[in-house]
This record gives structure tokens, C-alpha cells and sequence, in this order.
């Protein structure tokens, strides 16, 4: 059932005021305190190191250093805790007395389920333990726990009890604050059939809940982390045990993309040497990146973690363009496998190598034609090793072959002569200038990009894509590939052809001189110079390519080609994948799956699934659902946590397209305190940014494309029936579109559209 949100009580207000403002207080001295455990524990830090400066060799270099870094830590604690976190302390929990009286390490008792004695027969309690919950744990000089890390098994209680399941906690609290001020407390009662006592006072109950005040947030167009207000279902996956596949179904605002962030941050925290080996969060689009990635620094992660668009996976790619859905579907299929290893092995032939080799070995002329190289270049290419490493074996042939030519091997019959001499002919063949130049240019270090462009001459991609591709496919994907830029798709047959051709191993940098070395003499008795720990940890994140943990967004996108992208990133890794599959914009989910289950190898999976839309309204999910049962007949809609009272708006589009769109972005812009999008079919994007040209930064056009995983606080879908007919996956894309308002839709329709007389287009009416 979805609350109604937005209404106020004025009964009794005053009284209420007053207790919430009492509460408040209690609250900012527990704040008051935190940060002077803070503080004291800076000055110590501090006193010691100057203590140990003032007393020269005071304990070994080692300890010293353990000061200077227990000086630093305090100093970015604090530093983050002023400046960094909006709301650093924004939970607690009034429990009962537990089952026994174990304390974990966090300083907290471990018993989940209360005392038997816990609640007397007459319904009433006293609390026996209170935990505030925090973006970090915070002890007292007695250990006590202060505030207890939000990911620490003992704050497993804030986000898991339910009045349904209330273990020991009574109330739940979250609490609101800003830099040193605490600005407001929202309870929820688990208990609500018990009067409980903390300190000999009955425990007080403030406001009507945390979610729906979060909810009901206007949005920025930077994702806000949840951290005060997870719920179970959320808190099941961000704490599954990372030792497998963890598998997150879910509609659209069930919360998914919040999830897989928490869940980083979970895992850093239960594990950090473990996750040292770096976790990618892999999103569909840059601008999904910008929206979410503020959230891990707000939970206090950075550096560890990587998110990346898809179109960004490869060094030194960064996808911009759109490929038409048609050419899509062909670059995203494994049917482009056999191509691109038809095209690796292709590409080194044409392109104006030479058809002649000629040298002079042992006082004779040598010469290799056109059919000689031709035969060395097939049998070189023999079997699937990567084309770049079969450079000397390639090189050994055409040796072999001259030497065959010269006819020297005859000369000996004893086996170390002919050695000897073959092994001076190879000598001499091989650092003559027409040899290496012939060698450069006939069998050449080939690069992705060089494939790529190779594969833009619609004839030769013809040749390799025969019997995988049909002509008009060898045509669009050869179009295609002859525009300046990269799009996402193409990204992931670089990142596969560079696999297919290989790194070869260059020849190790020698370190320069160092002159005080030469001074000394020292360079010929100390070993070459180890890089130091900080160059390594440097040179590994630059060359990381692989991951220990992988987590992939908006997974029902990923096609199969990007699956193989994905695999080579996470050989060894455990994964976390979320998705919805009612979301897909990918026309063959069959192979998309099968792809999928040999990236993520024999693993177990554990499967999870969100049931609950914390973005949209009811009455917009409404709208939304009878666009998806068209889309998937049978498959069912998250139930919307809340409703407005605010019903869909439908409108036509009038004289001119800018016109409409833009007075119905104004008038929403006036209506909510937030974002506006702007969804509009892909081949529309970039005229309507011109629709909306001064309207400011509020408000903002998408494609249709565009507009997965982000959220506005009102949204305006354009042409629906358009953004249906754009792909064979149409109905999907719209059901993403029509999903992505916190509070306000509209839609506005076109001839196309066939609207009734309300305005209400073909494909919506119920
Ligand atoms: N427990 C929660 N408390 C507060 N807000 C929440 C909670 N769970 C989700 N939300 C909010 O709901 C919205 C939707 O979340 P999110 O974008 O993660 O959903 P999603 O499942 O990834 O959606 P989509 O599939 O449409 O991309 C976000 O604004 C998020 O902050």
C-alpha cells in the first residue's frame, strides 16, 4: 500500500515541536561528544609525535613512523567528519538486553534475539543498549563504541529489524545533521506493543518516518547515498557474502544502482586486503558515471574503486558515438568474433606490403616471390595464437627459406658445421637492412585500431564477414567504422581484438646511469634498482586491467561481445551483477545470457531479487506497468512505496515541437524544486537541447538511450510511440523512460501516437 506523503498534522503540533526539539538536543550532545573523542584523539596523536621528535631516538624508526600515521589518519578523520560528510552520524538503535552477554569487536553485544527476560509480562522493557550508527566507528577512551561503523556486523539491526522481525531493537532512529549541528530526528517503533524505559523514561517517538522523508527529497542530478535509510531486502544484498556471483533482479527504483554502491563500500570494509586487488563498478553511459559516482567518497570510499562506463573500459578509447540500433545489434552479437579474427589475420596483408623479398647471404642474391611469402605468411598464421607474437615465427620462416634457397645446407654432412653455418647465415640474412625493413613492413605490429580501420573497406570486411554477415550488415558495419570517433560497441571489439592480437614482450627498459653510481662504482655490484613500494602500487593501478571484484550495473544491457569486455576484467574476480531484464534495450537476451554465464564462469550464483520502487509514485508506476505488459505480457512491477496524488499529465504536441517541449519543461520546472528530463527518441537528442537552450541547468534533454539509471524529480517523455518504434526493443526503452520521475510525468504526444480525446496515447490506455 503506498503512504500518502505530503500531508502535514497540525494536532497537537506544538507538543510534538517540543519533544522533537528535546530529542534533537540529546542527539547534538551525543554529536558534541563524538567530535571531542575526535579531537582528543588528534591532540594525542600529536603530543606523541612531538615527544618523540623533542626526544630524539625514541623508540625504533618503526614506531615513529606508526605515530606520524596514526597523526595523519586522526587528521583526515576529522578533516572528512568537518568537511566531507553531510550527515556523519545519522543512526541509532534502543535495544533490548540480548540472549547472552558476548561483545564483538565494535564494542557492541553480538546476540541478535533478546534475553528471555528481555520483556516483562506486562509488556514493558528497559532498553539495555544504545548504538549510534555512522559513516565511520568511533570508540571512547574506554572502547566504548561511540558510533558504530554503518557496515560493522553490530549495525546489521538498523537496517534489518522490522516490526514484522524487530530481534532486539525497539526504535530505530535516523537522525539528520549537518557538519556539527544534528537538524532533526525520524523514528520508527519495531515494538509498537511495548512501552519501553531508557534511563527511567518512557522512550519518546518522533515523526513518521525516515523513508518517506528521504523519498520525498528534491533530486540534484548527483545520486545521494541511502545509507540512513536501507531497507531489509537492500540490506540482504549489500551484505551477501562476496564468495560467489550475487545475482540482483529488480524493477525500475527498487534501488539496485544503490545497492551495488553500498555493496562496494561493504566490501572494502569486511575485507580490504582482499579487495586491495580493486573493485570496477562497470555503468551502461557517462552520465549514469557522473550521476553515481559522488556516492562512494560520501560513504568514505574512494581510490579503490573504479566506476567506469563501457564505452571507457579501454585504455585510451572513450566512446561518443551512437550506432544506429540495427548496427548495434550486429557489433554487440558474437557473430563478430569470427569476423574480427578473420580481420587480425587479414589485416596484414594489403595495405602496400611488399610481394618481394630480396637479400644477399653468403656472396648470392636471394629472392622470395609472391607466392613464396604467401605460403610462409599462411603456414605463419597457422592454428589461433595472437597474430603480434607470431612475428619470429613468421621471421623463422623466411630464414628457412632462404637458407633452402642458398643451397649451403648441402655443403656439410656433419651436423655441427651445418649448424654452425646456418647459424651465421641467419646472422648475417637477418641484420641486413632489406631484411628487417621487408620484415616491418610484410608482417607489421598490428593494433586494434589499425583492424578497425582495416575493417572500414567494406570489400575486405566483406571477405572476412563472408558467411557470418549478410551484405547490407558488412555495409552498415563498414559505414559505420569510417566515422571519426568510437562508439560504445566498438570499444568492446578493441578491447576483444586486442586480445586476439597480443601484447609482444618489448625489450626491458635499462636504467639510466645514475652518475653518482659511475663516482662510486657501485652500478656493477648493486643489483638493477627495485622500483619502490609507491612506484609499483602506481604503475599497477595505471596497468590494471583486472579486478578482484567486478560489479556490473544495469546489467540486462550489457551485450554479448561487452560480456567477453568484461570477462577478461574479472579472470579471478567474485561479481556482483544487478539488472532487470523488463529494462533490456538489447534485442537477443538469449545470447546476451549465455555470454554472460561464460564470462562469470562455473561460480556459484546467489540470487537475490528487490521487490519494492522507491523512485516512482503510484500513480506513475500505474502508467508504467501497462507499457511493460505490453513489453514482457506476464512479468510483474515493483509495488511503488508511496503516491502523490499527482496523476500522469497528457498533452499534445502543438505547432512547433520546441514550442510544446518547452513550455511543458517550464511549467514542471516551476512545480518542483528539482530536476527536469527531458526524454526524447535518440534521433531527436540533439534538437532538443535547442529546445530547451536557456531554461538552465535544472533541466536537461536526454535520448531515450540516455535516460537509464538516472532520475529526476519530474520528467517529460516526448513522441512515445517514436521512442517504441526506434529499435527492436522499443517497448523496454519507453518502460525505462516512462520510470524515471520521483514526483511528476508528463507525456506529450504526436499524430504517431494516436491519442484519445484526453490526450492519452494508443500504447498507455489501460
Ligand atoms: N532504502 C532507500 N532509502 C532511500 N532512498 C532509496 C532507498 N532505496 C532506493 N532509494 C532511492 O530510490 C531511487 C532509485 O534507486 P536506484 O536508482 O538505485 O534504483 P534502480 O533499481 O537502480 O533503478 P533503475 O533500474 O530504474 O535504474 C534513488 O533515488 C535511490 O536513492
Amino acid at each position: 500500500m503506498a503512504a500518502q506523503v505530503g500531508q502535514k498534522t497540525t494536532l497537537g503540533q506544538a507538543v510534538a515541536d517540543s519533544a522533537r526539539d528535546e530529542e534533537i538536543l540529546v542527539e547534538q550532545r551525543h554529536l558534541d561528544r563524538v567530535y571531542r573523542r575526535l579531537e582528543e584523539k588528534i591532540h594525542e596523536a600529536e603530543f606523541l609525535m612531538h615527544d618523540a621528535a623533542r626526544r630524539g631516538q625514541v623508540g625504533t624508526p618503526g614506531a615513529l613512523a606508526e605515530r606520524d600515521a596514526l597523526v595523519f589518519r586522526a587528521g583526515i578523520h576529522l578533516n572528512r567528519l568537518n568537511n566531507e560528510f553531510e550527515d556523519f552520524l545519522f543512526g541509532r538503535v534502543d535495544l533490548l538486553l540480548g540472549k547472552d552477554g558476548k561483545k564483538g569487536p565494535d564494542g557492541a553485544y553480538t546476540a541478535v534475539e533478546p534475553a528471555d527476560g528481555a520483556v516483562r509480562p506486562d509488556h514493558t522493557a528497559d532498553i539495555a543498549e544504545t548504538l549510534h550508527i555512522g559513516r565511520i566507528g568511533v570508540l571512547d577512551a574506554d572502547y566504548s563504541p561511540l558510533v558504530i561503523d554503518w557496515r560493522a556486523p553490530a549495525a546489521a539491526p538498523f537496517y534489518r529489524a522490522t516490526p514484522v522481525d524487530p530481534g532486539r531493537v525497539v526504535r530505530r532512529r535516523v537522525i539528520r545533521s549537518k557538519g556539527r549541528r544534528v537538524l532533526g530526528v525520524e523514528d520508527d517503533l519495531m515494538r509498537p506493543e511495548l512501552t519501553a524505559h531508557l534511563d527511567g523514561r518512557e522512550l519518546p517517538v518522533i515523526g513518521d518516518g525516515a523513508l518517506m522523508a528521504a523519498l520525498g527529497r528534491a533530486r540534484t542530478h548527483s545520486m545521494r547515498d541511502i545509507v540512513s535509510s536501507i531497507q531489509a531486502e537492500q540490506d540482504l544484498v549489500i551484505r551477501a557474502p562476496a564468495a560467489s556471483v550475487t545475482y540482483v533482479e529488480g524493477g525500475p527504483g527498487t534501488g539496485k544502482t544503490a545497492v551495488a554502491l553500498h555493496r562496494a563500500a561493504y566490501l572494502l570494509y569486511q575485507d580490504r586486503r582482499r579487495y586491495a586487488g580493486g573493485i570496477l563498478i562497470v555503468s551502461p553511459t557517462p552520465l549514469l558515471v557522473a550521476y553515481t559516482e559522488g556516492v562512494l567518497p560520501s560513504l568514505g570510499e574512494e581510490g579503490q574503486v573504479a566506476i567506469r562506463a563501457l564505452g571507457s573500459l579501454v585504455d585510451g578509447a572513450e566512446a561518443a558515438l551512437y550506432d544506429s540500433p540495427a548496427t548495434a545489434r550486429v557489433k554487440g552479437s558474437l557473430r563478430m568474433l569470427k569476423v574480427l579474427r578473420k580481420a587480425a589475420r587479414g589485416a596484414l596483408e594489403g595495405g602496400g606490403a611488399p610481394d618481394r623479398l630480396r637479400v644477399v647471404a653468403f656472396n648470392r642474391r636471394l629472392e622470395l616471390e609472391a607466392a613464396e611469402l604467401e605460403e610462409i605468411r599462411r603456414t605463419a598464421l597457422g592454428g589461433t595464437a595472437p597474430v603480434n607474437l607470431l612475428r619470429p615465427r613468421a621471421r623463422k620462416l623466411l630464414l628457412d627459406a632462404l637458407w633452402a634457397k642458398s643451397g649451403a645446407g648441402s655443403r656439410h654432412t656433419d651436423p655441427e658445421l651445418a649448424a654452425e653455418l646456418r647459424s651465421s647465415f641467419d646472422e648475417d640474412v637477418s641484420t641486413e637492412d632489406p631484411f628487417t625493413d621487408f620484415l616491418d613492413a610484410w608482417w607489421p605490429e598490428l593494433t586494434p585500431r589499425g583492424v578497425l580501420r582495416a575493417m572500414a573497406d567494406e570489400r575486405r570486411l566483406g571477405r572476412w564477414a563472408r558467411r557470418v554477415l549478410n551484405p547490407g550488415e558488412v555495409r552498415r558495419i563498414a559505414k559505420s567504422l569510417r566515422r571519426e570517433g568510437l562508439t560504445v560497441h566498438d570499444v568492446a571489439l578493441l578491447d576483444e581484438l586486442q586480445a586476439i592480437l597480443g601484447v609482444p614482450a618489448r625489450p626491458r627498459r635499462r636504467r639510466e646511469a645514475d652518475p653518482l653510481d659511475q663516482l662510486t662504482g657501485l652500478e656493477e655490484l648493486m643489483p638493477v634498482r627495485e622500483e619502490s613500494q609507491r612506484e609499483r602500487a602506481e604503475r599497477l593501478a595505471q596497468e590494471r586491467t583486472e579486478y578482484a571484484h567486478v560489479i556490473v550495473d544495469e546489467a540486462q544491457d550489457v551485450t554479448p561481445m561487452q560480456w567477453r569486455m568484461l570477462g577478461r576484467r574479472g579472470r579471478h574476480a567474485t561479481w556482483t551483477v544487478v539488472g532487470d531484464p523488463a529494462q533490456s534495450s538489447w534485442s537477443d537476451p538469449d545470447e546476451a545470457a549465455a555470454a554472460r554465464d561464460e564470462a562469470l564462469g562455473s561460480r556459484p550464483r546467489r540470487r537475490f531479487t528487490l521487490t519494492v520502487n522507491y523512485r516512482n509514485p503510484a500513480e506513475i508506476a500505474e502508467l508504467a506497468a501497462r507499457v511493460l505488459a505490453l513489453a514482457m505480457p506476464g512479468s510483474a512491477s515493483p509495488s511503488a512505496v508511496r503516491s502523490t496524488g499527482v496523476e500522469p499529465r497528457f498533452a499534445l504536441m502543438g505547432e512547433t515541437f520546441a514550442g510544446s517541449v518547452r513550455e511543458e519543461a517550464a511549467r514542471l520546472l516551476e512545480r518542483v524544486d528539482g530536476t527536469v528530463g527531458v526524454v526524447v527518441p535518440m534521433r531527436r537528442r540533439e534538437e532538443a537541447a535547442r529546445w530547451l537552450a536557456g531554461l538552465g541547468d535544472r533541466v536537461v534533454a536526454l535520448g531515450s538511450l540516455e535516460a537509464k539509471g538516472l532520475e529526476y524529480d519530474a520528467t517529460v517523455v516526448v513522441l512515445p510511440a517514436e521512442i517504441a518504434d526506434e529499435s527492436p526493443a522499443g517497448l523496454r526503452v519507453l518502460y525505462v523512460a516512462l520510470t524515471r520521475a520521483t514526483q511528476e510525468l508528463t507525456v506529450l504526444s504526436g499524430e504517431r501516437d494516436l491519442p484519445d480525446e484526453h490526450g492519452v496515447p494508443d500504447l498507455l490506455r489501460d
